[in-house]
């Protein structure tokens, strides 16, 4: 069911430290930062040849990023993202297979303006799985 790796994202303490780094450190093509009010995050995206690094950080008082960084303050990857062909068919297959699907269960539009979900991490051992349909 599942398809590409999307991209893996690492929740950042300093934005403008990490993008310093991807930029000039690694020389990797670096995606202007998009403020996602809707899910209280600020993304920038690294562009590799295979797939993508999303830089986290939190936005506004009820980011679901803040706990993590609090438990991890220098940072740390913060969750993996799958394409998925139909996002409502994987989610009931997941739903069925005993999977916990985070927040109201309904697709949001994410950063790439596609239906995601997020699936918990204590159901697939210890990695926070997000699901982009294509
Ligand atoms: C920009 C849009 C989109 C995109 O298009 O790419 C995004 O990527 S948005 C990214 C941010 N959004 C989300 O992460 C939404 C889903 N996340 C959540 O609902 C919450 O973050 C969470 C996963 C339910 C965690 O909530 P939190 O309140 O921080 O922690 P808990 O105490 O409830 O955690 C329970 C348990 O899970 C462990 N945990 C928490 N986060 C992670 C993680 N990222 N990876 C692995 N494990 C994680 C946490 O440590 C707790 O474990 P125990 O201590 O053993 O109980
Ligand atoms: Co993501």
């Amino acid at each position: 069911m599942i398809g590409r790796l999307n991209h893996v994202a690492i929740a950042v303490p300093d934005l403008d430290a990490a993008v310093a780094l991807y930029a000039d450190a690694l020389g990797a093509k670096v995606n202007a930062p998009q403020d996602e009010p809707d899910h209280g995050v600020t993304v920038v995206f690294i562009e590799l040849p295979n797939t993508k690094i999303e830089l986290l950080h939190p936005l506004g008082k009820n980011s679901p990023i803040a706990g993590f960084l609090a438990k991890n303050p220098a940072g740390g990857i913060h969750h993996i993202c799958y394409e998925v062909q139909d996002i409502v068919a994987a989610r009931d297959r997941l739903k069925a297979a005993g999977a916990r699907v985070l927040g109201s269960g309904e697709p949001k539009v994410g950063a790439h303006g596609k239906p995601v979900l997020f699936l918990h991490p204590k159901d697939f051992q210890g990695a926070l799985v997000e699901l982009e349909e294509t």
